[in-house]
């Protein structure tokens, strides 16, 4: 999207409001301009001593009428652009946040949550507010200018007078010229600080507990300290540059003032002009400051908002990273066999594709693989056990089959089919997935677990949350499965959480379920009934179960053992115990961990 992109489409919805308000502004100020004329006219009545009581009450009521005939159409015009630009933000804060909904896993790993709000509060904000004041000024500011030099050129100042009054505002084009970029500039310096603000802040917030435990309070004030100094040290050379440019405005505009006195002054001493054409013609210049001012005051907003909406559509120009194609095809629910065929994948983007020099192709040779040809076959309704040391790409492997990556053409299969051939809603409805840090929205315990199927039976919430062994626990909380969770409720420990978290992906029933590191945080006697249950529910139909203590795979049809992205042990329980490797390593540590802790106790 170019540059003009969420300026054109707002437009485009609100270009009526906006001829209204300009229509109103002009009129505002034909009637506004007025002023010095019914002054000037008065002026030379009273030297000429032609005035008379009525004159001068109905040069009161014409000057009262011009003042109240500006304010109420003036103030009209500007209600109308502030209420517009208002829905500037709504529509694209609207806009942003479903952009953000299309954009991929990858993207929200290099993306922090504060640096996104930036957008959203900014951004959108520094716009808006270039749009408002802009347009609203703009108009104002231009039809005072028309409308007073309209006036000027027709009243009895000659001609000359009025050429050399304007000649230090020729200026002002040039100074817009010079200083214009430069403002543009650092405010795009203030916006990326804010935005790393606002991203600490957030990461701040988040590890507060981390930095109370470890009483680092201090360290992080100083390092929170250093992201609002350089804020401060931003906006104060944004502050300079924009002040000087607006201060040299109004003083070219006295410059005016000084030659319309002098030499305006002149010529009424000499007899040239009446002293009525000198007052209208001082106060027409006078006049011409206030649209200048106005116009200086908009090119510095419009000047900083122009960051900002570069910031904006760059980051609606982010183009979504896993695409379904046009003709995408059912997940085949009726054959949830899954086949996986030389799988290789890597964090790092693909250089490849992109014109690159021999040093960075060489780096893309080496690119760290968090999986290595993976060869697997999962057949319709079994069960399959994945263990693994840290880090040797378990959760990778399931984020593939999610597609919240895109894996290379052609190496995964649901039922026959590549994946990168499926409909994603097919493909993601039809996937239950427990993710390790089951995150729990600030909302009921209900609507947590019912999070995919809103109106579904209380039974059915029950049941689940029976069967994920979260039940008793709700029962014990004041307002059971209605207990408001996160910021406004309660807070839940690990394992509750967790087990919570279980209950809304076996609450779906899923063609296929994965549970990755799922039951982690709760006691052996706890996972031990929560895989009965599992196994119960989820019998014919497809199972993966991610773990890290062999207990919980001790069932499963098959279980592959990852070490650094590759399967190095594949097998049944019963078989992988027999063999030497990192599978019986681990059930020997755990079995002799598990004796102990039972000989201690
Ligand atoms: N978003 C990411 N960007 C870059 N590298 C990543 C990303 N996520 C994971 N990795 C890397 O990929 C490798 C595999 O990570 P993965 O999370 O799949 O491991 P895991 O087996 O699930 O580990 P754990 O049991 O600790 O959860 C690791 O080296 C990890 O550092």
């Amino acid at each position: 999207m170019d540059s003009q992109g969420i300026i054109a489409q707002f437009f485009k919805k609100t270009w009526l409001a906006y001829v209204i308000s300009i229509v109103l502004h002009g009129l505002a100020n034909l009637v506004h301009v007025q002023f010095p004329r019914v002054l000037g006219e008065f002026t030379d009545q009273l030297q000429l001593k032609q005035l008379t009581w009525e004159g001068i009450v109905q040069a009161g009521w014409a000057l009262l009428l011009i003042g109240v005939c500006f304010t109420v159409l003036g103030g009209i015009a500007q209600y109308l652009v502030m209420y517009t630009g208002r829905y500037f933000e709504f529509m694209n804060r609207r806009r942003l946040y479903h952009h953000f909904l299309d954009l991929s896993e990858r993207f929200y790993a290099n993306h922090g949550v504060g640096k996104l709000l930036s957008y959203f509060m900014n951004d959108v904000t520094a716009v808006r507010e270039s749009i408002s004041q802009g347009i609203n000024q703009t108009a104002n500011a231009t039809m005072l200018l028309i409308s007073t030099i309209t006036m000027l050129l027709m009243s009895n100042v000659p001609l000359y007078l009025v050429m050399i009054c304007i000649v230090p505002l020729l200026l002002i084009p040039v100074i817009v010229v010079w200083i214009g970029p430069i403002i543009k500039r650092r405010s795009m310096k203030v916006q990326e600080a804010l935005s790393a603000m606002t991203a600490s802040a957030e990461e701040q917030f988040a590890g507060i507990r981390v930095t109370k435990t470890f009483a680092v309070e201090s360290i992080m004030n100083e390092r929170f300290g250093e992201t609002v100094d350089t804020i401060r040290n931003r906006q104060l050379r944004l502050v300079r540059m924009s002040s000087l440019f607006q201060a040299t405005i109004p003083f070219l505009g006295s410059l005016s003032l000084i030659v319309a006195m002098v030499y305006g002054g002149y010529l009424t001493l000499q007899g040239t002009i009446t002293l009525g054409s000198f007052v209208a013609l001082t106060l027409y210049v006078r006049m011409l400051m206030t649209p200048l001012q106005q116009l200086g005051n908009v090119i510095n907003v419009v000047q900083r908002a122009r960051a900002s909406l570069e910031r904006l559509n760059a980051l609606l120009a982010e183009k979504k990273e896993i695409v379904q194609l046009e003709d995408a095809k059912e997940l085949p629910l009726d054959n949830m066999s899954i086949e996986l065929r030389g799988l290789s994948f890597s964090y790092e983007e693909l250089a490849a594709e992109e014109e690159v020099n021999d040093e960075e192709r060489s780096y893309a040779g080496n690119r760290h693989m968090a999986l290595r040809n993976i060869a697997l076959s999962i057949p319709a309704g079994t069960t399959l056990g994945i263990i693994g040391r840290t880090g040797s790409g378990k959760t990778t492997l399931m984020k593939l089959l999610l597609r919240l990556y895109d894996p290379p053409p052609n190496t995964i299969f649901y039922g026959g089919q590549d994946i990168r051939e499926l409909k994603l809603s097919s493909l993601r409805e039809n996937i239950g997935y427990v993710p390790q840090d089951g995150f729990l929205f600030s909302t009921t315990i209900r609507e947590n677990i019912a999070f995919s199927k809103r109106d579904i039976e209380q039974e059915e919430v029950i049941e689940a949350a029976k069967q994920a062994k979260i039940y008793d626990n709700i029962m014990e909380f004041p307002k059971r499965f209605d207990t408001t969770l996160g910021e406004r409720g309660i807070t839940l420990s690990g394992g509750q959480r967790q087990r919570t978290s279980l209950a809304r992906g076996m609450i779906k029933k899923a063609p296929l379920l994965i549970l990755d590191d799922s039951v982690s945080a709760v006691d052996s006697i706890t996972e031990a009934e929560i895989l009965h249950n599992l196994a119960k529910q989820r019998k014919g139909r497809t199972t993966i179960i991610i773990a890290n203590r062999v207990s919980a795979l001790k069932q499963a049809d098959q279980i592959i053992v990852l070490d650094q992205g590759t399967i190095v042990q594949q097998g049944k329980h019963e078989q992988l115990v027999q063999q030497e490797g990192l599978y019986r390593t681990l059930y020997e540590l755990q079995e002799e961990g598990t004796r102990n802790g039972t000989r201690d106790s």
